[in-house]
This record gives C-alpha cells, sequence and structure tokens, in this order.
C-alpha cells in the first residue's frame, strides 16, 4: 500500500480523464459557460470605463443611460455565466467521484483474499472516502479556479498592457512583488496549519480510544487519569493553534499592507498622468481594475496549487489499487459444474504457502477424498491448516501445486462464483450485518421468498428468538450482531446456509462455550443442515465427531490418520491426545 506522502507526480491526474470524459456534455457545457464568464469578467473594467469616460465625461443624458445599460448588461452575462459555470462543473464533479468510486468499490470486491490480507480494510475505506473526496473538491471547484484563473491572468495581463502600457510595465514588476511574499506567507501558514490539524487529530484518536473502551476505564477507575492525558492533548493542540492564528494574522496584515500599497502607487502614477492630460480618468480606474482582477487571479492560482498536488497524490493512490490484478480470476471459457452439483471432493498432493508466510507451509502433500453426501470432520491442533482446506475449496487461494477438483473438474478450470454458489460456509464466528435478521438470512439467497425464509428459520432452531425480537424478523442486528448472542449469531448463520441450499457445506464449529440450551439448539440446527450435503466440519465437539462419517488429524498442513472415533483412540497418538484435551473432559 503506497504510503499518504502529499506530493505525487501532477501526471497522475490525467487518471481521472476517462472519468471526465464520460461526461462530455457537461464537460462541453463548463467550458461553454467559462468562456462567457472570464470574457465577461474581463469586459467589465472596459465597461466601466466607458461608463467614466463616456457617461459622465459627455455629460448627454443619453450617453449615461447607455453607459450603465453596458454596465449592468456586463454584469448580468458575469451574474449567469459564473451561475453556470458553478453548476457544471460541481455537478460535473460529483458525477467524476461517483463513477470512481463505484469502479474502485467493485474492483476490490473482486480483488482476491492475497491483496486483502496484504492491505488493511481501513486503509481501503479511507481510499474510497478520503481520496476521492480530495479528487471530488479538485473536479468539482480547484480544476475549475485553475482554468479559470489561468484565462484571467493571461487575460487581464494582455488588457493591462492594451489600456496603458506604461503602467503595465510598472504593474508587471509589482504584481509578483505584491504576491509573493503573500504566497510564500501562504505556504508556511499551511504547513502550521497541518501540525495544528494533526495536535487534534491526537486529541481525537485518544477520545476515540479511551470512549470506545470506557467500560475498561471504569473498570479500572481510571477517569482522572484519563482526563488528564485528553487535557494533555487538547494543551497541545492549542499551542500550534495559537503558533497558526498569530501567522496567520500577520499573512492577512501583510497582505492587505502590500495590496493597498501597489494600488496606491499604480494610482498614485495614474494621477499624474490624468492630471497632465496623458490619460483619461476611466482609463485609470480600468487599468486598475485590471491589475486588481489579474492579481486576485495569481493569489487564487497559489492557492489551488497544494490542492492539486493533494489531489494528484490521491488520484495516485486510487489509480495504484484500480491497477491490482485480481490473482484469482474465471478462465476464459470455463467449464460448467453438473446439474445438481453431487458434491465429490478431492484435495490431490496439495502444498501451499500463504503469500505472507513463504517460509511455511500451511498444507504440505495434502490428500483427501470426501465422497457425495459423506460428513468429514477435521481434527487437529490450532495452525494445523484445517481453515486453509475451506480456503483453498472456495478458491480464495490457488495451490502452488496439486489440484483442488469438485466433481472431477480441477476447480481452476471452473467460474469462481458458481463454484462458490454450491458451496455454504458456517464460520466460526460469523458475519451478521447491520441489517434486519430478515435481510441477513436472505444473505443466502437474495430470491427466496416468504415461505423458504420460514423453513429456513424454523429448521435453524431460530424461530422462538427470532420472534421475540421487538420486531421480530425486522428487527435491526446492529453492527456486527451486537444485540445477538453468541447461538443465535451461529443460528442466522445456519439458516442462512439453509435457505442458500448449496450442495456443498463447509462448517467450522464454534469453539466458544454455549449454555446447554442454546448449543442443543444450535447442535439441531446443524443436523438438519447438514442432511443430504457433502459436509467438512472443523470439528471442537465429541457429538459433531462422533456423527462424522469419517475423522481426518492434521498436524503442520498433513494428514496424520483417519478413521473413526475409535479407531483412531485405539491408535493413540495426536489424536487420543486432542480428544482427551478438547472431547473428553
Ligand atoms: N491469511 C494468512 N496469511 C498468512 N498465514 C496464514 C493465514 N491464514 C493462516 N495462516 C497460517 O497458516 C497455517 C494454517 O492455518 P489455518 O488457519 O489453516 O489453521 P487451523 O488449523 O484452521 O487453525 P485454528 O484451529 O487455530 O483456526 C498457520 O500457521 C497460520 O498461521
Amino acid at each position: 500500500m503506497p504510503d499518504t506522502q502529499s506530493k505525487a507526480p501532477l501526471g497522475s491526474l490525467r487518471g481521472l480523464w476517462p472519468f471526465v470524459r464520460r461526461h462530455s456534455g457537461l464537460f462541453a457545457a463548463w467550458l461553454i459557460a467559462l468562456a462567457c464568464s472570464s470574457a465577461a469578467t474581463l469586459a467589465l473594467p472596459a465597461a466601466a470605463r466607458v461608463m467614466i469616460d463616456q457617461g459622465f465625461a459627455s455629460g448627454g443624458g443619453d450617453a449615461i443611460d447607455r453607459a450603465f445599460l453596458l454596465l449592468f448588461g456586463v454584469a448580468l452575462v458575469l451574474a449567469f455565466a459564473t451561475a453556470a459555470r458553478f453548476f457544471f462543473v460541481s455537478l460535473l464533479g460529483e458525477r467524476v467521484v461517483a463513477d470512481l468510486r463505484a469502479q474502485l468499490y467493485s474492483h476490490l470486491l473482486v480483488l482476491d483474499a492475497g491483496f486483502h490480507d496484504r492491505n488493511r480494510s481501513g486503509e481501503l475505506v479511507s481510499r474510497l472516502t478520503a481520496d476521492a473526496e480530495l479528487l471530488r473538491g479538485t473536479v468539482g471547484s480547484t480544476m475549475s479556479v485553475a482554468l479559470r484563473s489561468v484565462v484571467t491572468v493571461t487575460g487581464s495581463l494582455v488588457m493591462l498592457f492594451v489600456t496603458s502600457p506604461r503602467l503595465a510595465a510598472f504593474a508587471l514588476v509589482g504584481i509578483p512583488l505584491t504576491v509573493l511574499p503573500i504566497v510564500i506567507g501562504g505556504r508556511r501558514l499551511r504547513k502550521i496549519s497541518r501540525a495544528s490539524q494533526d495536535r487534534i487529530a491526537d486529541a481525537n484518536a485518544l477520545a476515540a480510544e479511551t470512549l470506545g473502551a470506557v467500560r475498561t476505564v471504569q473498570a479500572h477507575a481510571r477517569e482522572p487519569y484519563e482526563r488528564g492525558r485528553f487535557s494533555e492533548a487538547l494543551k497541545s493542540a492549542i499551542g500550534t493553534a495559537r503558533k497558526r492564528i498569530g501567522a496567520q494574522a500577520i499573512v492577512t496584515a501583510v497582505a492587505i499592507t502590500l495590496v493597498f500599497g501597489a494600488i496606491t502607487v499604480v494610482l498614485w502614477l495614474g494621477a499624474h498622468d490624468v492630471v497632465a492630460g496623458r490619460m483619461k480618468a476611466g482609463v485609470l480606474l480600468q487599468f486598475v481594475f485590471y491589475a486588481v482582477i489579474g492579481g486576485g487571479s495569481i493569489g487564487a492560482l497559489a492557492e489551488v496549487w497544494n490542492e492539486v498536488q493533494r489531489a494528484a497524490a490521491g488520484m495516485g493512490r486510487i489509480s495504484e489499487l484500480l491497477q491490482e490484478q485480481p490473482a484469482i480470476t474465471a478462465p476464459a471459457s470455463p467449464k460448467a459444474l453438473p446439474s445438481p452439483v453431487h458434491g465429490d471432493l478431492v484435495f490431490d498432493d496439495v502444498t501451499f504457502h500463504y503469500p505472507q508466510r513463504p517460509d511455511q507451509a500451511a498444507l504440505t502433500h495434502f490428500s483427501l477424498h470426501v465422497r457425495p453426501g459423506e460428513t468429514v470432520a477435521l481434527v487437529g491442533p490450532s495452525g494445523a491448516g484445517k481453515s486453509t482446506v475451506f480456503s483453498l475449496l472456495l478458491r480464495f487461494h490457488d495451490p502452488e501445486s496439486g489440484v483442488v477438483r469438485v466433481d472431477g473438474d480441477d476447480i481452476r478450470t471452473l467460474d469462481p462464483a458458481a463454484l462458490r454458489e454450491s458451496v455454504a460456509l458456517v464460520p466460526q464466528h460469523p458475519t451478521i450485518f447491520a441489517a434486519t435478521a430478515r435481510d441477513n438470512i436472505r444473505y443466502g439467497r437474495l430470491d427466496a421468498d416468504a415461505a423458504q425464509l420460514d423453513t429456513a428459520v424454523r429448521n435453524a432452531h431460530a424461530s422462538d428468538f427470532i420472534h421475540a425480537l421487538p420486531e421480530g424478523l425486522d428487527t435491526e442486528l446492529g453492527e456486527r450482531g451486537a444485540r445477538l448472542s453468541g447461538g443465535q449469531q451461529q443460528r442466522i448463520a445456519i439458516a442462512r446456509a439453509l435457505l442458500k441450499d448449496a450442495p456443498i457445506l463447509l462448517l467450522d464449529e464454534a469453539t466458544s462455550a454455549l449454555d446447554a440450551q442454546s448449543e442443543r439448539a444450535v447442535q439441531q440446527a446443524l443436523e438438519t443442515l447438514m442432511q443430504g450435503r457433502t459436509t467438512i466440519v472443523i470439528a471442537h465437539r465429541l457429538a459433531t465427531v462422533l456423527k462424522a462419517d469419517r475423522i481426518v488429524v492434521m498436524d503442520h498442513g498433513r494428514v496424520m490418520a483417519e478413521g473413526t472415533h475409535e479407531q483412531l483412540l485405539a491408535q493413540g497418538g495426536l489424536y487420543a491426545e486432542l480428544a482427551k484435551l478438547q472431547f473428553l473432559d
């Protein structure tokens, strides 16, 4: 994952172009509005001059009316063109960023397990939110300000020379002298202000951590301690904020002095020209007007420069993610599984290392054949490779050597989505989404009807507790199922798998202790679920191994022994030891 550096080649913003091009109508409308508003901005000083020199000087009522009408007309064009420009470019920004987000999200969804192991989900979310937000600002305003400023600076520079070449020569020296100190001051200000934001973030992080663990804080009676730490963090934030405010005040004073000083100098020089009859008053006004517009635009350009750089960095990070290729893909012409799938599973001499742990094999020459309808229990110490068997069967990873087959086909020749459709997974810690109980169960099959849902709930032994919830199936379960007990969460997951009704079942039995009643309900639900399916279960309970057709003992990614409970107990060794520790106490 690229780090969060704040500078990047501006070229990375090119990656935005394909997204902008999709909305070429909006883009064109924006350019037209921009041309109109820039032309009106540049015409405004000229209109003002006409108003002064022809309107006032000529003294005629008609001329005054016409001059003021012209000025108002230009202002009107400026008003509407500016509104249109704002509208089109802001909408363009929203659309572009929505497209970018949608594409990035769908890309992240298909990237393989290896990629998601390497990258923290929090960072991916921040690409999707913070970086995309930066780009919204860029397309929706920064880009607009930058282009508009370039046009205005160029235009006003040309007009300054047209208006008065002599004064323009002075201005050419004067504008940079005025703008440069302001830009330098601004840059320093940003540095201080970033430090100030960091201090505030520190204080926020502290508060978030302690409020998230408020029970621990209270249990240790550490409220005064945490209060002290938070006050310290705030004090340090105020210290840096004070520096920022002070610097900002100085920059403001300097900026006003320089800007008005420069205007005064130009007016003073111009006033002499007017008095000497070398220049009309209106021309002087027009000149000052252009100088202010041009200078303001240079300032605006300097302002947005930093933002453009930050956006380039954001786009760089997003492009990098978009270029990630999933390691697990469907072949060009995938084979179809038989319909219905029989559920004949084969691991043939499979060796696999996780990319993150190249020195240690998760599976070594692992072979296993599970026949249709058979239930095999995997037993072994922690880290033996049991969950890895599941991951390979779901094709979250591909083995380095050996083959995994479903109904005789190498699973690399199948479409991963079709393969996964035929497998139901009930993990040890099921994922409960922050949605209603109904939506959580329907995740197994989105188009299930009410009767199918009802049957699944009943067979998962979940009716009693679901109906006791305040709104039954429509009750929101809270983030990560916070409002359910462990046994209830498992039964939701079982109902989900029942609804999916896949021929192959991968079951990771929960190790956490449930109370006797909950335990019995879960066991009964699992029995219903396993009926008529090829099942591999990572077993932690005696009841489960006793019911399995076959027990496979694993250690260090290998099969150590196979047989029934009695056979394996009689053999002694690892199984007998595990049984004594796990099942028989
Ligand atoms: N995503 C991963 N990245 C790197 N190494 C992993 C990953 N998942 C598992 N491993 C390693 O692979 C080996 C096998 O792990 P696996 O999860 O298959 O064991 P397990 O038998 O299911 O263990 P447990 O019963 O504790 O869940 C372990 O050494 C583990 O540390």
